[in-house]
């Protein structure tokens, strides 16, 4: 059997969400009893909870939703960058220094590590970005998917989101909140489809990358 390598966070109770949005809620609908034969509950979350694909509809104003966009970035082949010792937190990851940890191939999705140790129980505050020039880069290489262990690609105060613009205007895809501790950097197959939620303009997924 190939190995799974998990690289999504575990949705739960008090998991970190942007500052001032929803917290995340699994509560009891129904519970098995003598009038009722199941468990069912209900969720309340944000969109952007967790390991997360941003749809479009994020950050264009008639962009795709989540069940309307392509799903082949999702799945494929993909390489795993380790950038973390290359940004300090409060910075991003500028072109060059992206050119220098990326090999001569690249394959059409990369994922890349920003934290030493991704911190899922507290709120990264200050964590590293990824600047326009690199997601630039990734493009002119072919580049389909972009992944990041940090909740967004730009700065928590960016107000001009250039790295997501960057990404809009070049027709690609964004994983956010990945977990990418323990996993050697390389090459892997990826799969981390959003849900077909309409109107969306972010789905959680549960992403995973195999060997190959
Ligand atoms: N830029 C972040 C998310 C983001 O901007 C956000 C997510 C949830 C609630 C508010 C947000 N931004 C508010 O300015 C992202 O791309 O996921
Ligand atoms: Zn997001
Ligand atoms: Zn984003």
């Amino acid at each position: 059997m190939t190995k799974i390598y998990d690289i999504s966070q575990t949705i739960r109770g008090g998991i970190p969400v942007w500052p001032g949005d929803t917290p995340f809620a699994l509560e009891t609908t129904w519970g098995i009893g003598p009038e009722c034969p199941v468990n069912v509950s209900k969720l309340t979350l944000s969109t952007h909870t967790g390991t997360h694909a941003d749809a479009p509809l994020h950050y264009t104003e008639n962009g795709a939703d989540s069940a309307t966009s392509s799903l082949s970035p999702y799945i494929g082949a993909a390489i795993l960058v380790d950038a973390s010792s290359s940004v300090s937190s409060g910075a991003s990851l500028t072109r060059s220094t992206l050119a220098q940890l990326l090999p001569a191939a690249v394959p059409e999705r990369v994922l890349i590590k920003l934290f030493d140790r991704n911190t899922v129980e507290i709120w990264p505050t200050g964590f590293p970005a990824i600047e326009s020039d690199a997601i630039e880069l990734l493009a002119e290489k072919g580049v389909k998917l972009i992944g990041t262990d940090t909740p967004s690609l730009d700065p928590e105060t960016s107000k001009t989101m250039d790295a997501h613009m960057a990404v809009a205007r070049n027709n690609m895809a964004i994983l956010e909140g990945l977990v990418l501790d323990g996993v050697t950097p390389g090459a892997y197959e990826l799969i981390a489809l959003p849900l077909k939620i309409e109107g969306a303009d972010a789905s959680p997924v549960r992403a995973v990358l195999r060997d190959i």
